[in-house]
């Protein structure tokens, strides 16, 4: 007789949505975690980065009031002024994720480290659960990069960058992806100076029209960009720590901040007790997001590897599995996964977005019916009149102007993508022809959106008939 329904390990983005979900279905739940409560996303991901943020835009807007014709003195940053709006974001939202708040929902919460133990058997605390159904919801870490002379200096990760107690005097990023690029500006605009080095283009899986905006400004704010650049070797300095790069140049700075990627946190799950099948990229499963080894089995969040689809790291994707699970697992319906409008977003200024594909990926998986429509945030008269007036609105669709993918640059781009998310698949005619508010960033998703019909409305057959309907009473 299996002692709970449903055994969630991990009480992050994922697990937490796992649990509720099915005790608030009725169903006996335990909830392992060996941590924090609120995983990576509350403690030391998107919620203590976007603090962050939050604090050093404060800072960039003190310092370009003068645009409006304000002029302030420069800002002083407080450092522990900062870390304690950080903290306290963090204590502000933790109640939500909270042991307290899942108990009271009827979840039994297991602070402990839970391994498997048999194919219907996970062991935590020194005690057995008999499970009927499992979901493995144990997230992702840093990845540290196997380069010489690593081991011997201290490194940062984004599990310590977020407590440090002093400001970094320059610091070092590995990696220009979103972490490393978000981390690049907020630190540089709370006053430190910054490098980062990235052995292939910054923001390399976002579309390549968008990035110049992006590196002009970070440029600008004074972040070092060593793009195309590898790290032979780490030493200790009596600055802190050097880098040699594959040019010969020797980079010292105070801190290194390692931000090259995630890893499932696999280790210590002892999945192969289980039979649950796993690669290094995480447990593998079906599209229901069950495992394909044992069939009892669910994975959600960083350390799902949905076959054909991959993994994929964002808060919102555990959401999304959440819900597959509720119907796969709980319901019994069919379910299948699907990240053909999923977005993403890097909340740098200007920031990021791509909902669905790239018009690379659309490209690279064999699509030739694709039309690209382009709106430029320049004649946007909401970002003119904010003196913010750059980026781009790309769209790609197919021939028939229904939406594939949409990739954005600018200042919030960020709050422009639901309104894509909800458009992927459609035709653009909807959002062509819809009343938005004037003025908002979002009209350029509609004077994009246009410029499908445009040229046809302005055909020489249109013209002929609009020149003899002007003939009618
Ligand atoms: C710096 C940074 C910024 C980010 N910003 C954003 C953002 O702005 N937007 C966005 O959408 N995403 C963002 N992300 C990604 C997002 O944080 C992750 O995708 C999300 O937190 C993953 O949630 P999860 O539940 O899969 O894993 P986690 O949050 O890692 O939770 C897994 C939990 O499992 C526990 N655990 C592991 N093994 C065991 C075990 N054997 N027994 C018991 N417990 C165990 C861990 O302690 C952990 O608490 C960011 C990530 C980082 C690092
Ligand atoms: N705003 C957001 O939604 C947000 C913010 C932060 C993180 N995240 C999630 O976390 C994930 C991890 O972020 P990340 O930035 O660590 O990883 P990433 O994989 O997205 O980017 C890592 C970058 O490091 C570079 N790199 C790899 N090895 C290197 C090396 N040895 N030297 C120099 N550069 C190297 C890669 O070319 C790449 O550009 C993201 O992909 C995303 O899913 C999301």
């Amino acid at each position: 007789m299996p002692d709970v329904d449903v055994a969630v390990i991990g009480a992050g983005a994922a697990g937490l949505s796992v649990a509720a979900i099915s005790a608030g279905l009725g169903l006996k739940v335990a909830l392992f975690e060996r941590g924090t409560m609120g995983g990576d996303c509350l403690n030391t991901g998107c919620v203590p980065s976007k603090a962050l943020l939050a604090a050093a835009h404060a800072a960039a807007e003190a310092r370009r009031a003068h645009r409006f014709g304000i002029r302030l003195p420069a800002p002083e940053v407080d450092w522990a002024g900062v870390r304690a709006h950080v903290d306290g974001a963090i204590a502000a939202i933790a109640p939500n994720d909270s042991a307290e708040r899942f108990g009271a929902m009827g979840v039994t919460v297991v602070r402990a480290s839970a391994r498997f133990a048999e194919r219907d058997v996970i062991e935590a605390g020194g005690r057995r659960y008999h499970f009927r159904r499992a979901v493995v919801a144990a997230g992702s870490s840093a990845i540290i990069p196997p380069i010489p002379g690593l081991a011997e200096v201290p490194f940062l990760t984004n599990d310590s960058l977020f407590s440090l107690t002093e400001r970094p005097g320059h610091l070092l990023i590995l990696g220009g992806g979103p972490i490393g690029l978000e981390m690049a500006q907020a630190h540089a605009r709370l006053g430190c100076r910054v490098t980062v080095v990235e052995a292939a283009a910054i923001a390399g899986r976002d579309d390549p029209e968008c990035i110049p905006p992006l590196r002009e400004a970070l440029t600008a704010e004074g972040v070092v960009l060593r793009e195309g650049s590898r790290v032979q070797a780490v030493e200790p300095d009596d600055e802190g720590v050097a880098l040699l790069l594959d040019d010969g140049t020797r980079l010292t700075g105070t801190h290194l901040l390692l931000a090259v990627g995630r890893v499932p946190r696999l280790a210590g799950l002892d999945l192969a007790a289980a039979g649950i099948a796993f690669t290094p990229r995480g447990v593998t499963t079906d599209l229901a997001l069950r495992s394909v080894s044992n069939r009892r089995v669910w994975a959600a969040g960083d350390i799902a590897d949905p076959k054909g689809l991959g993994p994929r790291a964002f808060t919102h994707v555990c959401s999304q599995h959440a819900g597959i699970i509720a119907r796969s697992m709980l319901f019994r319906l069919p379910a299948r996964l699907s990240y053909d409008a999923l977005p993403r977003v890097t909340y740098t200024d200007p920031g990021l977005a791509q909902i669905g594909p790239t018009e690379a990926e659309l490209r690279a998986a064999g699509r030739k019916d694709l039309t690209i429509l382009r709106w430029p945030l320049a004649e946007n008269d909401r970002l003119v009149a904010e003196g913010r007036a750059e980026g781009l609105v790309k769209l790609v669709t197919d021939s028939k102007g229904r939406l594939l993918g949409v990739s954005l640059v600018g200042p919030g781009v960020g709050d422009m993508a639901g309104l894509f998310v909800l458009m992927i698949g459609q035709r653009l005619s909807g959002l062509a022809g819809s009343v938005l508010p004037y003025p908002t960033t979002q009209e350029a998703a509609k004077r994009a959106a246009s410029e499908f019909y445009t040229p046809k409305l302005l055909s020489a057959p249109v013209k002929r008939l609009v020149g003899l309907l002007k003939y009618l009473p």
